[in-house]
């Protein structure tokens, strides 16, 4: 038999890569990684040179047609798979990432009138600039009583598409006036694959208040925001929304051309990269928290009734898994929050010792945290470097250190910053178990459980449940592939339904990390002084991190 394959291409936070699949058993057959041109944009804008506000993080949509152009043609060179055995492909973004486009479906930022605007660019998902508006969606969904709120964990988050259109509407009117559409990044590109532009009901639901039987919210709701949003829906965000696995469309001759496939091949519709990465870890039942670690740390799971869960990011119907209710809840930085420890604050001698012993920072530094029993150090830590994405949803809040003295190592500090993820990871986990939405197993997938052992057995330990990582190194590249493989369907090779593909092409390691009892005990104990300081500083005891930010804008103004 010949085989046939699927290409699944991941979109991060950094870099895209595209991953080469054989449909009969998931073997990743090539892989290429294609860092974006110009990153994440948070300081100023390409060519004007415009200083951006705090809080904003833009990219470029170029980048993300040239992980296509790059990375695909690299993995057909790499395998030397003929083009003809490659049948369909999938993608799977960042999000909420979205742009304002022309009618012709061209990027604003791409039109010389309006690229000096930083509001024509694409807003990432970590572009936390809107949260004046998202306080104000909630305050006013709170008291309609609007029924979506409770879908959402009770907020709507800053990070999402109507508060990033909205901040549009309020900071550059003549750009929502001129943008056709606003759309998630992953739609654009799949659209610039197929030639057309069409939603996927993973982003809509959980990223633009969508829902399967009622769609999105009432216009009554939007003019209740401002006169000018009422038909935000019916406008901007118009266009079909087809659910996950469906055909978007086929690989137009143009593409095809460049990505050195053949053109008409099924192109899946654009999905998230957490969620795609579900079914290949192998998880299509509930029960089962898939954790998606790496810049940040995204939490899925699968139910099979609606729940209230507090702070959640939000429940979807067939959101994950076609037949489920998917839940999903975050944390807003996890690796970035190691990455920021390791650049910019261990000194000199540590980068010099790590350098002697030919390791990484991190890995000097994992090293010699893992020597510490656990509460050794005295230094606890609140997660909060880029706010807290569940259960507060407030991206106004900071981080915390607590415990140090003229005695604290840095290794020290990099162990408290590890659990301190470790513990918004319990908070979300209790969250969902206490409220109807079981979490019996721990499956880990992305960068971080393939970097750091000591975060894993850490994460073991302060949840108690046992953790089963990923065979997979691009897990979301793998899922992105599985639902190519389920758009082109069996009849060409691929197959009828996520869950068939799940089952012949999904794979977990068999070690896997358990929680020693002894670790447990004292954690239980850290947890209760990190429950305590997240209560003090995230529900309003104290408002310092607010205050603190009013005072710091202030000061910024020159
Ligand atoms: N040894 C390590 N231990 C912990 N974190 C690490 C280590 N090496 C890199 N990181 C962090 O991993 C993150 C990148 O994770 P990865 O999953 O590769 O990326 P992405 O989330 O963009 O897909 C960065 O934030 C980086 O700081
Ligand atoms: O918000 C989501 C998913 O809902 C993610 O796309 C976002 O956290 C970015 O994820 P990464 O850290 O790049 O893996």
């Amino acid at each position: 038999m010949i085989s046939k394959y699927a290409i699944g291409v991941d979109y991060g936070t950094e870099s895209g890569r595209a991953v080469l699949v054989r449909l009969s058993d998931g073997a990743e057959i090539a892989e290429h990684v294609t860092p974006y041109r110009h990153n994440v944009i948070d300081e100023k804008l390409p060519e004007s040179g415009l200083k951006l506000e705090h809080d904003w993080a833009l990219q470029h949509p170029a980048d993300y047609i040239e992980v296509l152009t790059q990375s695909v043609p690299a993995v057909m060179k790499e395998s030397g798979v003929d083009a003809s055995e490659v049948i369909g492909l999938g993608i799977d973004f960042t999000a909420c990432t979205m742009l304002p486009v022309d009618e012709a479906g061209q990027p604003l930022c791409f039109n010389a009138a309006y690229k000096a605007n930083p509001h024509s660019w694409v807003k990432l998902w970590k572009h936390h600039a809107a949260q004046e508006e998202a306080n104000l969606i909630n305050e006013i969904a709170a008291k309609r009583g609007e029924t979506f709120l409770p879908r959402y964990g009770g907020k709507i988050s800053s990070e999402w598409m109507l508060a990033k259109s909205w901040q549009i509407l309020n900071e550059a009117p003549d750009i929502y006036e001129v943008a056709d559409k606003f759309v998630e990044a992953t739609d654009w590109v799949v659209g610039q694959m197929t030639g057309n532009i069409v939603r996927n009901s993973c982003t809509a639901g959980y990223k633009s208040i969508w829902h399967k039987q009622d769609g999105y919210p009432s216009r009554e709701f939007y003019k209740a925001l401002d006169p000018k949003l009422e038909h935000l829906a019916d406008t901007k965000l118009r266009g079909d929304v087809l659910p996950l696995g469906s055909k978007a469309g086929e690989l137009t001759a143009d593409m095809a051309a460049q990505m050195g496939l053949a053109p008409g091949i099924a192109v899946a519709v654009g999905n998230v990269d957490a969620h795609a990465a579900v079914p290949a870890v192998g998880v299509v039942t509930p029960g089962k928290l898939v954790m998606a670690m790496g810049t940040s740390l995204c939490h899925m799971l699968l139910g099979s009734e609606e729940k209230q869960v507090e702070g959640m990011c939000g429940v979807v119907e067939d959101g994950i898994i076609p037949g489920y209710y998917g839940y999903e809840a975050g944390q807003s930085a996890v690796g970035d929050i190691f990455a920021w420890y390791v650049e910019e604050a261990v000194p000199a001698y540590v980068v010099e010792a790590a350098k002697q012993e030919g390791i990484s920072t991190h890995e000097w530094l994992e090293k010699k945290a893992s020597e510490l029993n656990v509460g050794e150090s005295g230094v606890l830590a609140l997660d909060w470097w880029n706010g807290n994405r569940s259960v507060l949803v407030d991206t106004d809040l900071t981080g915390v250190l607590v415990g140090l003295t003229l005695l604290t190592k840095p290794y020290e500090i990099y162990r408290a910053l590890l659990e301190a993820t470790a513990f918004g990871t319990r908070k979300i986990v209790e969250a969902f178990h206490s409220n109807g939405v079981a979490v019996d197993e721990l499956y880990a997938c992305g960068g971080l459980p393939q970097k750091n052992r000591l975060l894993m057995q850490i994460y073991a330990d302060v949840t108690n449940r046992e953790i089963k990582i990923a065979a997979s190194k691009q897990t979301p590249a793998l899922g992105a592939a599985m639902f190519g493989a389920v758009a082109a369907g069996a009849a060409a090779g691929g197959y009828d339904n996520v869950v068939d593909a799940a089952a012949a092409m999904a794979r977990i390691r068999e070690e896997t990390f358990k929680p020693i009892p002894a670790n447990v005990a004292v954690y239980d104990k850290l947890y209760a002084e990190y429950n305590q300081l997240h209560d003090y500083f995230g529900r309003g005891a104290n408002d310092v991190m607010k205050r603190l930010k009013a005072i710091k804008e202030e000061a910024s103004v020159h």
